[in-house]
């Protein structure tokens, strides 16, 4: 599966929304409890032995391109596929041709990425394009999210997976300011998204960033515009959560490809910068983590459905392993399948790991139980489907004062769904965390929270302190984010018939 989206509500309904009517919950046992079975502890075991003796297989990253609407992020990694020898020159001449034909020829780069026609025609990126590449140290499965603020919900779906991320920030005159500007007071969906993307990205779990000025070819590769912009940006990512050794910086040029593989030929980036291409910083960011001990959650980002086949959804492990053979529960719905086939980095696997992007062909399940926002789960520790929860949240750029009541969408993993605000629980000091007063009447922007939330229909959570990818909201309104946090406390529904 090459895309990722949850942009269309339809779609989101009929997984979530249908399955969650079905069927009662799986009974649920402490997570505490788990132990992995020995025949798939076993197959993990080797194929983690295989990984670490360098047999080839280079430590797994999951990336996603963040930046400002137009910052040049479908462009810098088209290139960057072209400068790591995937693409070859007869595909780059034709793409060429074809964008200048439509007279789009500065999108060409972009093009190798963006491949639906509405983002052709348009020029801006819908879905999230998945794309996989090696460079020298990392094995990277590349979520490029875009960049408009119409399709704020894809970006979160591919930085809900993501184990770091590329802020592409655009250095040319006046663009960098626009990307970075605050939302003005009164309006309904100001602000750039270079802000909202790098608040949603640390919130979503994204530890890692490196910060990728681009178009300085725009301002004679100017060092001080380089600087001026880390001076800017450099506090805001260290107020969204970021630590400072786990942020890079460097600069970089798509349409050229300089500091991207190679360093930069052009001598005039080439007198001052020192730091590394974008290749090394991919390469600087820490692996992921294989959750292999957890129980089996995968959020389901796409579906397939139809054909001999049965119903195939892609998505990333967070936690635990399956085989072909395995059994699993489909949350909400509750009903159970078999894992009938396999795919991992869109090759046949027998064995896929907390880790892995995955496509898994179900048999014996109902194809409307299944959908975006559901998890795959370990039968025996389902995730609980919540009828409320509390989420420690900080309050981003709004316009008017949140108040009980509000409506919201809610944004979790790869799930959306509507809901409200049903009660504002206590405000806290954002340094300490410590209860500042309980039952405020309103938040504001930079505040920090407990809110208490209710969906309108049960939703697949965990508290974070249990897991942590299932444990992280954002919540949007009116095209805006306007909190994000993490869950705290879970209502789980009750059993139908209690
Ligand atoms: N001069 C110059 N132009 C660039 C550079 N990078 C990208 N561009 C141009 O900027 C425009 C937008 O590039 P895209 O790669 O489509 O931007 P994007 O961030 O992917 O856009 P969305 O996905 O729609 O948010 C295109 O015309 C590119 O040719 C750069 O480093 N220098």
């Amino acid at each position: 599966m090459q895309g990722l989206s949850v942009g269309e509500g339809e779609r989101q309904q009929d997984g979530t929304a249908a399955a969650a009517a079905a069927a009662p919950s799986p009974p649920r046992r402490p997570l505490s409890d788990y132990r992995p079975e020995g025949e798939l502890a076993a197959a993990c075991a080797s194929a983690a032995a295989a990984e670490g003796a360098g047999g080839g297989a280079r430590p797994r990253l999951h990336l996603v391109v963040l930046g400002h609407v137009d910052a040049g992020k479908s462009t810098l990694m088209g290139r960057m596929l072209f400068e790591l020898g995937l693409v070859p020159d007869k595909a780059v001449h034709k793409t060429q041709r074809e964008a200048a034909a439509s007279g789009k020829g500065s999108f060409a780069w972009a093009w190798m990425l963006d491949e639906r026609p509405e983002e052709r025609a348009r020029g801006v990126t819908v879905d999230v394009a998945v794309t996989r590449f090696e460079t020298p140290g990392r094995n990277v499965t590349l979520l490029d999210a875009p960049g408009h603020r119409d399709f704020v919900p894809n970006m979160i779906a591919g930085a809900a997976q993501a184990d770091a991320a590329l802020l592409i920030v655009d250095g040319s005159p006046g663009s960098f300011e626009a990307g970075f500007e605050a939302a003005a007071p009164g309006s309904p969906a100001g602000g750039g998204q270079t802000r909202e993307h790098a608040q949603l990205a640390r919130s979503l779990g994204v530890e890692q960033v490196a910060v990728v000025v681009t178009k300085l070819d725009t301002c004679g590769f100017s060092r001080e515009r380089f600087d001026l912009i880390r001076a800017q940006l450099e506090p805001f990512l260290r107020t969204c959560g970021f630590r400072e050794a786990a942020v890079q910086w460097l600069p970089a040029v798509g349409p050229t490809g300089d500091n991207l593989v190679k360093p930069a030929a052009d001598p005039r980036l080439a007198a001052w910068w020192r730091g590394p291409t974008l290749a090394q910083a991919i390469d600087a960011f820490s692996p992921t983590h294989r959750l292999v001990e957890k129980p089996l959650r995968l959020p389901v980002s796409d579906v397939v459905r139809g054909g001999k086949a049965g119903v195939t959804v892609g998505g990333k492990l967070e936690g635990g392993a399956l085989r072909v053979g395995s059994r699993v529960a489909v949350m909400p719905s509750g009903q159970q399948a078999a894992v009938k086939a396999l795919e991992v980095d869109g090759k046949a696997a027998s064995l896929a790991r907390a880790g892995d992007s995955a496509d898994v062909t179900l048999a014996g399940i109902d194809t409307t139980a299944v959908g975006p926002g559901s998890v795959l789960c370990h039968p025996d520790f389902p995730v609980p489907l919540v009828a409320k929860f509390e989420a420690r949240v900080v309050v981003l750029d709004v316009a008017v004062p949140i108040l009980r009541g509000q409506q919201v969408t809610i944004h979790a993993h790869t799930a959306r769904e509507s809901g409200h605000i049903s009660g504002l629980v206590s405000l806290l000091n954002g340094k300490t965390g410590e209860v500042q007063r309980a039952r405020p009447r309103c938040l504001l922007k930079g505040q920090s929270a407990v809110v208490e939330v209710t969906p309108a229909r049960p939703l697949c959570l965990e508290c974070y302190s249990d897991y942590r990818a299932l444990g992280r909201v954002a919540l949007r309104d009116g095209g805006r984010t306007i909190a994000v946090g993490v869950v705290t406390g879970c209502t789980p529904r009750e059993a139908p018939g209690q």
